[in-house]
């Protein structure tokens, strides 16, 4: 517990549930961060980041002008980005970029988001992850020191999802050996890039290569767009900000076209492919999709952004709800706690349970990323696919699961929930875009989709499968798997819930191509069930991952800590088999009677997991300063805060506003 936490005055309500609490918080607190020495470096790097101060506003940040809260999100970022750089790159070195760690702490500086966020989240794993050494060692300490600030110029006006379809052209001219980008169409204007509005001086920009006369296809590049002294765009630039939008309005979204502008050949980013000085095209790449892999590291890490935003709006609704108290169900009874009815606690443990399900299977997909660039480096790309399978259905699956809890711990915190003083509608307009960004939701499952399909192929032809999709083999019998609920069983029955789904959607395409059709019609009138089968595929891989994992980690913890996590992994896995009882009555023998007691045995599991529910969101762990909320802060003076922001309203600075006098008063008196 941090010294903030011992000092204050905690409401009553709050302080009893922490003495209900039967489990110890800190193994808890070990197992969502990873381990004891991550969460060691957490709080050493919270304490660095924070304890300077830096992040207080004295007005909040949601009561300012659009152009006073980027000036306020910039002078932080400057300053959160020179902590970043002289002393936590120096604990976690590059590992951070994929380490949530970076994102928790900025959370203390910005409420919306850091307009320098894509220079670190994007710009710099693109150079690592598309420059060559030579490259790197040009770029990377630039970007490092903060000496060059870059944004991620992919998305145009007209074609996000698509990329193959973006329309910019890097033409190279061997007489001066430049490239030349040009902006063809207003289509053509990049888009939404974070950070490009105003702030960044680079930007990677992905465009058609052109060399010899032939297209091969889109490239990255790094490109120089600002003057380093003056910040005005260089000639034959045009950028700026997309306008307002529904969050992210301090990370500067931008625009951007070229007009004939020339950039030198060693600004192509060369680690997969290279244009020589003659303008010849080589590609070194061993699969065609690498120059994709800065997406491919970003789904990754999303998994875990999901789950951490998740934890912080179940923080936020689970200690309001233990403060407040609302109706009279029995006569002559006190109050209830809301946390006391069912209905609330039925909203608010599976947004415990599923911030600990995407937390585990986040790090899970992080090692085995790690593990796939291992094998890259010695030159094997087998299991890319896989992992692009993987990442693309857990990124879609996670952030969508968040973003819908994040909105149901809203609902959880009624007419108080609506406050942006809550913060719990500015996690939601965060965590929304991030089922759009770095890859839509059907988009992704689609991509899955795809992999799945190629793997029940390969299953009926007896070939072998890789790991994730195995159980293709075992489940796919045309038999219904025999139902039983203890957790191993309803992981098999999920898992041959997607695997009938699959087989189903294979033969759906077979059926239609019998009808004279081609496959990519076929495809296209499968792809509602598809997205249906990667949903299924995704559940199961996060349901194993979860329940084999908290298995693991949880082997040499206490007995209550054993108890209370499995207590959680089971009502994740029972809430999803109720949610999809008719794909288990589908494709399982479950009966009516194993539903009924599997709902008795979910009701169960929200009464054990009650008196523990304040215990385990203080074992997320998160300082007030990172949470910023006045519902959700440690000591529960959830009305004293609410007055307090309500007072520091702009609207507050006096009895009368100058609009009366302007337009009520002669309204009144006839004279407007
Ligand atoms: C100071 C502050 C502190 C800050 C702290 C820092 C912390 C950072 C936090 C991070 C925050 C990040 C914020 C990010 C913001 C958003 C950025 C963006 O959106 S950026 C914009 C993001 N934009 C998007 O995400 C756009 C989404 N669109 C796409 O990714 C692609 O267009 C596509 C994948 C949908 C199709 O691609 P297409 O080329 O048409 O391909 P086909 O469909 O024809 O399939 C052909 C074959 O290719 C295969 N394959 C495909 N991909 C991959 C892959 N990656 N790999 C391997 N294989 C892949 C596929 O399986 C198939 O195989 P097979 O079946 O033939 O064997
Ligand atoms: C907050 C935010 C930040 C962003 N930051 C960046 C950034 O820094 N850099 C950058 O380059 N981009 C950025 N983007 C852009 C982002 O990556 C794209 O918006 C995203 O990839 C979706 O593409 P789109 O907008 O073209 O959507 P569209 O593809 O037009 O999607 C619209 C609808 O069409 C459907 N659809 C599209 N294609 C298919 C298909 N093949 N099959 C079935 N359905 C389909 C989708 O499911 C969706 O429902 C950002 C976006 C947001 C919202």
């Amino acid at each position: 517990m941090s010294t903030d936490k011992m000092s204050v005055k905690v409401n009553v309500d709050l302080q009893k549930e922490r003495q209900k609490c039967n489990f110890n918080i800190q193994e808890v607190t070990f197992i969502f961060d990873g381990g004891k020495e991550q969460t060691l470096q957490r709080k050493k790097i919270e304490d660095i980041a924070l304890n300077s101060g830096a992040s207080i506003d004295s007005i909040p940040e949601e009561c300012l002008g659009l152009k006073e809260r980027y000036d306020n999100a910039v002078r932080k970022s400057c300053i959160y980005s020179r902590i970043v750089k002289n002393e936590i790159l120096e604990i976690t070195g590059l590992e951070a970029l994929g380490n949530p760690v970076l994102r928790r702490t900025a959370d203390a500086f910005f409420k919306e988001i850091s307009p320098f966020m894509l220079h670190l989240g994007m710009f710099v794993p693109t150079i690592i992850g598309q420059c060559t050494e030579e490259q790197q060692a040009k770029w990377l300490p630039r970007a490092l020191e903060m000496q060059i600030i870059g944004a991620y110029a992919q998305t145009e006006l007209g074609h996000g999802t698509f990329i193959r379809g973006l329309e910019t052209t890097a033409t190279y001219d061997p007489e001066t050996e430049e490239f030349v980008l040009h902006s063809p169409t207003l289509t053509s204007y990049k888009w939404w890039a974070g950070g490009l509005g105003n702030t960044a001086n680079h930007c990677i920009v992905v465009a058609q290569l052109y060399t010899k006369g032939q297209c091969h296809g889109t490239h990255p590049f790094i490109v120089p767009i600002r003057d380093m002294e003056t910040h005005e765009p260089f000639p034959g630039v045009k950028v700026g900000d997309v306008g307002v939008r529904m969050g992210f309005n301090t990370a500067d979204n931008g625009f951007l076209s070229f007009n004939h502008y020339r950039i030198p050949r060693e600004n192509m980013m060369m680690k997969n492919a290279k244009v020589l000085k003659d303008g010849t095209y080589v590609k070194v790449a061993r699969h065609e999709k690498l120059t994709y892999g800065t997406m491919v590291f970003v789904r990754v890490t999303l998994v875990k952004e999901a789950a951490i935003n998740l934890a912080k709006a179940a923080t936020i609704a689970v200690r309001y709800s233990a403060v407040r108290r609302q109706s009279q169900p029995k006569p002559d009874a006190p109050e209830p706690q809301i946390i006391d009815y069912p209905t609330q606690q039925h909203k608010l443990f599976i947004c415990i349970a599923t911030a600990h399900a995407l937390q585990i299977t986040g790090d899970w997909l992080w090692r085995t990323f790690k593990d796939v660039l291992a094998d890259m480096r010695g030159g094997n790309t087998d299991s890319l696919p896989e992992l692009h399978a993987l990442s693309s259905c857990l990124k879609a699956i996670s952030t969508s699961d968040s973003a819908a809890y994040i909105e149901q711990c809203r609902f959880a915190c009624g007419g108080h929930g609506y406050m942006l003083s809550s913060n719990l509608p500015l996690i939601y307009s965060f965590v929304t875009a991030t089922r759009t960004y770095e890859g839509d939701y059907t988009v992704l499952l689609l991509q899955t989709a795809r992999f799945l399909v190629k793997a029940w192929e390969q299953v009926e032809a007896g070939k072998s499968v890789t790991p994730t999709v195995s159980y293709l083999t075992l489940a796919a019998t045309k038999e219904k798997v025999l139902w039983n609920d203890f957790a191993e069983g309803i992981i098999r029955s999920f898992q041959a819930v997607a695997a009938r789904k699959i087989s189903a959607c294979a033969e759906t395409i077979k059926r239609h191509m019998k009808t004279g059709i081609c496959y990519e019609d076929a495809w296209q009138l499968t792809t509602v069930r598809l997205v249906s089968a990667a949903e299924s595929h995704c559940r199961s891989v996060i349901c194993q991952t979860y329940w084999n994992e908290i298995t693991r980690l949880t082997a040499s913890c206490s007995t209550n800590v054993k108890i209370v996590m499995e207590q959680l992994a089971t009502l994740y896995l029972i809430y999803w088999a109720l949610e999809r009882s008719g794909d288990l009555l589908r494709y399982s023998t479950i009966s009516e009677k194993d539903l009924n007691r599997l709902q008795e045995r979910y009701e169960e599991l929200l009464a054990l997991i009650r008196p523990n529910a304040v215990g385990l969101v203080d074992a997320f762990d998160f300082r007030d300063e990172i949470l910023r909320s006045t519902l959700g802060a440690y000591d529960g003076r959830v009305y004293e805060r609410l007055m307090e922001e309500a007072l520091k309203s702009p609207l507050n600075d006096g009895p009368v506003q100058a609009s009366f006098h302007k337009y009520i008063k002669p309204l009144t008196k006839g004279k407007l």
